[in-house]
């Protein structure tokens, strides 16, 4: 495990966003999705037998994640395959790892970073194993909401000790086993409380039945990708799609299939280098987008469209073009939640206003996303205004300054998209976006370099 920031970063260092000298013209190749390689890693270690991810990402959250199952006794070599070791996806071989399942074991201690993947998915994991597991993360992960698991789990019967806010830092103290059952949550301020208990659950005695209760969901593209992965790994699950209740999913205890996954590129990801053919009227092309996804980057397709961009999806992957103008959007982003700081970066720069709705649960992700969205673009001369469950985005002619970041990737990759239109932007710890996006500076770089070469030829 080598090559990859494995710490929140460093907040003196100040990264000179490069502005774009005209449209840029490239194909930019986005590693693997953060959240189908964390279930994977999972599903993988929960497995009757052994299995591959082909083409994982690897960044501080996947790197914890399998740090964390590591430490409770489950192998995971990483190898380069090639056409020896099976069909490499796609284009071919590239990294892999084999994850070959072990009895769960305790004492362990978990450091779940800032993922809300790892601190949310593993807890149910760690009950099953056989002695005391620990965690705890960085200062933020202390924050952010976890008692749905922790509520849950202990209905189901496991033993947990933490300090009575519901949060980390706690222990979990692995029985061997799980009962599993019936157990009502309210995941209104995370679908991870909802797919964490469904990711375990066919290795509960009883399964589970897990009835959300409260506020409306959030991004339930998510919860399908749970529930899709789990299938392809043999479990049943039934849910309102398939005719069940809304609101109510129910895993049957089974064993899990050991799988040959080959991880799509993270499209939530995608997310700033589409955004540079919106803001600079170029064109960018990422291969191996998914013709099917439960992704929810697939709807920048259509956000980036109705803001004046075109895409088309081709054998060589999405095509998305822009026209250098930018129509603001009034959009209810309570589905797709991690695209609001790209979307937003891609609003100020608009010729209208936008609203972004539905997404009060942002100021519990990283940090809090629409209080540090708004007072970052501020400061760079923007009008955003925080509204109860989202932002109002006036476009303002903006000027240089330092973007912070908050430890938080995704405001790292907005801030480099409004460096392409203005001076002067000075990225604090850009290499927080190492949470889920390895170098990308040198992917930021490599696609402004490819623009002035294609330039050159023509
Ligand atoms: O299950 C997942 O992989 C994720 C679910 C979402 O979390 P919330 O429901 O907490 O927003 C999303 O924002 C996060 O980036 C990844
Ligand atoms: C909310 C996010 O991450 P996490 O998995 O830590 O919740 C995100 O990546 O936008």
């Amino acid at each position: 495990m080598t090559g990859i920031e494995t710490s929140p970063g460093d907040h003196t260092a100040l990264w000179p966003a490069p502005t774009a000298d005209g449209a840029v013209d490239a194909t930019v190749t986005v590693p693997g999705s953060k959240s189908v390689t964390n279930r994977g890693l999972i599903l993988a270690a929960l497995a009757a037998e052994p299995g591959w991810l082909r083409r994982p990402l690897r960044s501080r959250d996947t790197l914890l994640m399998a740090a964390a199952l590591r430490a409770m006794g489950v192998g995971i070599e990483e190898t380069v395959s090639d056409g020896a070791l099976g069909s490499g996806g796609p284009s071919g071989g590239g990294e892999a790892w084999r994850v070959i399942p072990a009895g769960l074991h305790g004492p362990a201690t978990i450091d779940v970073g800032n993922a809300g993947t790892v601190m949310r998915f593993l807890p149910p994991v760690a009950a099953l194993a056989d002695g005391p597991v620990h965690f705890d993360g960085d200062p933020r992960s202390h924050e952010r909401p976890l008692n749905g698991v922790i509520d849950a789990l202990r209905a189901l019967g496991a033993r947990i000790d933490d300090d009575g806010r519901g949060a980390l830092p706690m222990t979990v103290h692995g029985g061997g086993a799980l009962d599993g059952g019936p157990v009502r949550i309210d995941a209104s301020s995370s679908s991870q409380f909802v797919s964490s208990l469904l990711l375990s659950a066919p290795r509960f005695n009883q399964g589970v039945e897990v009835r959300h209760i409260g506020a409306a969901l959030p991004s339930l593209p998510h919860i399908r990708m749970t529930v899709d992965m789990l299938r392809a790994a043999g479990a049943r699950v039934d849910t309102a799609e398939a005719g069940g209740e809304r609101g109510v999913w129910r895993v049957a205890p089974s064993a899990l299939l050991g799988r040959d996954l080959v991880v799509e590129p993270d499209l939530s990801n995608a997310a700033p280098f589409l955004a540079a053919a919106m803001v600079t009227g170029g064109r960018v092309t990422i291969p191996d987008w998914p013709e099917r996804t439960t992704q929810p980057g697939d709807e920048l397709r259509r956000i980036f469209t109705e803001m004046g961009g075109a895409c088309e999806l081709t054998d060589a992957g999405l095509t998305f073009t822009g026209t250098g103008r930018i129509t603001g959007i009034d959009a209810d982003l309570h589905e797709v939640g991690e695209l609001t700081p790209v979307i937003a970066a891609v609003a100020a720069l608009a010729d209208s206003e936008s609203v972004l709705r539905g997404i009060a649960h942002l100021r519990l992700h990283e940090t809090d996303r629409l209080a540090a969205l708004a007072k970052e673009i501020n400061e760079l001369g923007g009008d955003v205004a925080e509204t109860e469950d989202g932002l109002r985005i006036r476009p303002r002619p903006l000027h240089g300054g330092i973007f912070h970041t908050y430890e938080d990737h995704r405001l790292a990759t907005a801030a480099a998209v409004l460096g392409l239109a203005v001076d002067g932007v000075l990225v604090e710890n850009v290499a927080t976006t190492a949470k889920t996006l390895p170098d990308f500076p040198g992917l930021w770089s490599g696609m402004l370099d490819a623009t002035t070469t294609s330039a050159r030829r023509s």
